[in-house]
This record gives C-alpha cells, structure tokens and sequence, in this order.
C-alpha cells in the first residue's frame, strides 16, 4: 500500500491519473509514501514528497530492474519513497511514465530527458539560433511522445530581424501550433504563457544552450533575476543547467529544466515521426506510384505541393529514425561499408592524378 498525500503533491504535477497508476503498484515493501523526482544527480535523486525534499538513494533491487529494462530514473518521474531507521530515504518502486521525452545518444542508447510531461515548451531564439527546420524537427519528436508542443521564441527585443523570423516560423508550422515571440526576461511573459502554466501541468523546456531556457524559467518561477541564478519559489535553492531540475511555477504548475540541446536525435519511430506531416502523408496518395519515395520519380504530388526544404527536412528525420532504430551492429557493418567506399574513392583519385 502506497501513502498518497494528493494535495500537496498536487502543486508538484500529481494528477488523478498518476494517483491512479500509484495506487495500482504491487510491491511488498511497507511504508511507502508518493514522491517526485525534482533532481537527477550520477548516482542519487532529490525527491519531493509534497513537504519535504529528501536526499535519496536507489535500491539495488530497483536498479536492477531498471537496467535490465535499458531505463533509469528520470526527472519528472513518481517513485514510491521509504525512509529507513537513520532518516536515509530510499526509492523502492516507480511508478510507470505516462509519457517520457527521449532522444538517441550518439551512439544509439535511448535517453530519457523528462518523465510525465504535459506541454514542452520549444525555446528558440530570434537571434543566431534561429533555425525553422530544426523547429519542424524539435515538433516531430514532442508529437511522437504524445506530448503538447509549444513554440516560443525569445530575444524579441533584442533580435534585428525578428519580426521578418517570425513571419517565417508562423508561415512553417502547423496552424495548430501556438507560437509565441517573447522577450524572455519581462514579466508579461508569464501572462503569455498563462494558459499552459497552471493548476498541476508539468511543463518542459526544450532548445539548444543559450535560447534562453533558465532565463524563461526564471521568470515563470519569480526567481530573482539580480541573484543571476534561478531561485524557485519553494526555495529549491540556486539552478544550474548541468543538473536536470523540477521547478514551481508563481502561476501553479511545475516545470522541468534540460540542458542545450543541439542536435536531438529522435526516439521514435519513422513512422510516428511522419504523423507530423500530415500533408505529406496525404498527398502521398495521390503519387502516381504507391512506394514513391518523393525523391524525382514522376507524377509525384508530395513534390509539386509540398516545399522543397519542408520535405527534405521529412526526409532527414526519417533516416534519423531509422538509424535509430538500427542496432550497433548494423551501425558499425554501414560505417564500413563507408569506409571501404571511402578508400576506393581515394585510391581512384590517386591513380588518375
Ligand atoms: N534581451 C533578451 N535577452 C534574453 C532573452 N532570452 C534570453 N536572453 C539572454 O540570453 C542569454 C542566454 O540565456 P539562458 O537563459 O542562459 O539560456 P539557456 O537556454 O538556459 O542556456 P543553457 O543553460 O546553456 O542551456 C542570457 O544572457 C539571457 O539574459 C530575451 O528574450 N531577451
Ligand atoms: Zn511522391
């Protein structure tokens, strides 16, 4: 049986649903209390159990069964927490993610970036950042987790050709999308975001470093910008992006910081990512050939009503995906078969110089 203290847990994301899921964990273990985890470190997370903060260690039974799952725990996620006889706290259970953001490493491991989100916020600045297809990308991938986009885009004030940006990205994205130009640092920026920051949302923030993600935190949470560091309203101590953290809202809601992410190899598959182009997917049915690949075969309709750098932007997230789902091995076989490639090329060059 798992303790449930929903009220205060509440301003900490907890919905019934979570509760729900909680309640239904089987696990032998006495004593559990529902707690959040508002902190990743290497080895220990911080949790949150609605009153107090708690330093706490994983159980070895746990982590075992999470390795052997290829999983880890995750900011964001529930946990069943025990405190032992010297006040340690201990993570016993997990409470399955209802929805969990992830990208690919480099190397192919899936790596979880927030647990149990509602709406990721798209941070982008109007500056050099700016990036209209990496966006449609960043789009693709929140879509394929079931979680809410949001688009915001900073440095407003500050950006020469920000409106001209704007127009762009207004122009790219699907009608559905909000997309909201802000000076990040101004408090009506939280009148903005009003709608989707409230109540027991839990919100993430997504974007490459310095888009401006602390600094949107930062004025979501009333942290004091004189102190240079965010400052949480439940006194959760001074913010370093290096550590992944769970924040309160001033408004309700909680809201989950990740370091700069430039590239963000997709977890999911090609083709939940490719639900994201409904025109393409559409259109394709009207191809004068059912596996067209859209890439110059004749009597293509992606080609002639889609623009060129939205499909080729569809096309890379596709073979994103798929390497992705390829297994180490078939990584290494591809890299040398590039290789071999690579050498005869030269080796020909040679021989005709
Ligand atoms: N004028 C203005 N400055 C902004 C805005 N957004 C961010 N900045 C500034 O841009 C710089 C980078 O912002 P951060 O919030 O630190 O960026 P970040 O995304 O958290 O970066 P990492 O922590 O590296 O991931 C800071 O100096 C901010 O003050 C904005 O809308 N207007
Ligand atoms: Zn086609």
């Amino acid at each position: 049986m798992i303790d449930i203290h929903f009220e205060p847990l509440q301003a900490f994301g907890l919905t019934p649903s979570i509760a729900q899921a909680a309640a239904q964990l089987t696990t032998p273990e006495p004593a559990l209390r529902l707690a959040r985890v508002v902190e990743t470190q290497r080895d220990r997370v911080v949790l949150h159990d609605g009153a107090l903060e708690h330093q706490a260690r994983i159980s070895a039974r746990l982590l075992k069964q999470l390795n052997s799952a290829f999983q880890a725990l995750t900011i964001g996620d529930w946990v069943a927490m025990q405190l032992d006889e010297h006040h340690q706290a201990w993570v016993m259970e997990r409470v399955p993610p209802l929805t969990q953001i992830a990208r690919r490493a480099g190397d192919g491991r899936r790596q979880p970036l927030a647990s149990n989100v509602d709406t990721a916020l798209l941070v982008m600045g109007l500056d050099a950042d700016f990036n209209a297809r990496r966006m449609e990308r960043y789009l693709a991938m929140v879509r394929a987790c079931e979680v809410l986009p949001v688009v915001v885009l900073t440095k407003r004030d500050i950006a020469p050709e920000a409106e001209a940006r704007i127009a762009e990205m207004y122009a790219r994205l699907p009608a559905t999308v909000p997309v909201l130009p802000v000076n990040a640092l101004s408090p009506e920026t939280r009148q903005d975001l009003g709608p989707w920051v409230h109540g027991a949302t839990t919100l993430v923030v997504l974007g490459s470093s310095g888009a401006g993600k602390s600094t949107l935190i930062n004025t979501l949470t009333g942290a004091d910008q004189a102190t240079g560091g965010v400052r949480s309203s439940d006194g959760r101590g001074r913010h370093t992006t290096t550590a992944r953290s769970l924040h309160r809202c001033a408004s309700g809601g909680c809201i989950i910081d990740t370091p700069g992410l430039r590239t963000f190899r997709p977890d999911a598959d090609a083709r939940r990512l490719a639900s994201a182009f409904e025109d393409v997917q559409s259109l394709a049915q009207q191809c004068r050939f059912r596996d067209c690949s859209h890439s110059g075969e004749p009597g293509c309709a992606v080609r002639e009503h889609v623009s060129a750098d939205r499909l080729a932007n569809y096309q890379k997230l596709l073979r994103d995906a798929q390497r992705s789902e390829m297994s180490a091995l078939d990584r290494i076989a591809l890299r040398g078969k590039w290789k071999a490639i690579q050498k005869a090329g030269s080796r020909r060059a040679q021989e005709k110089r």
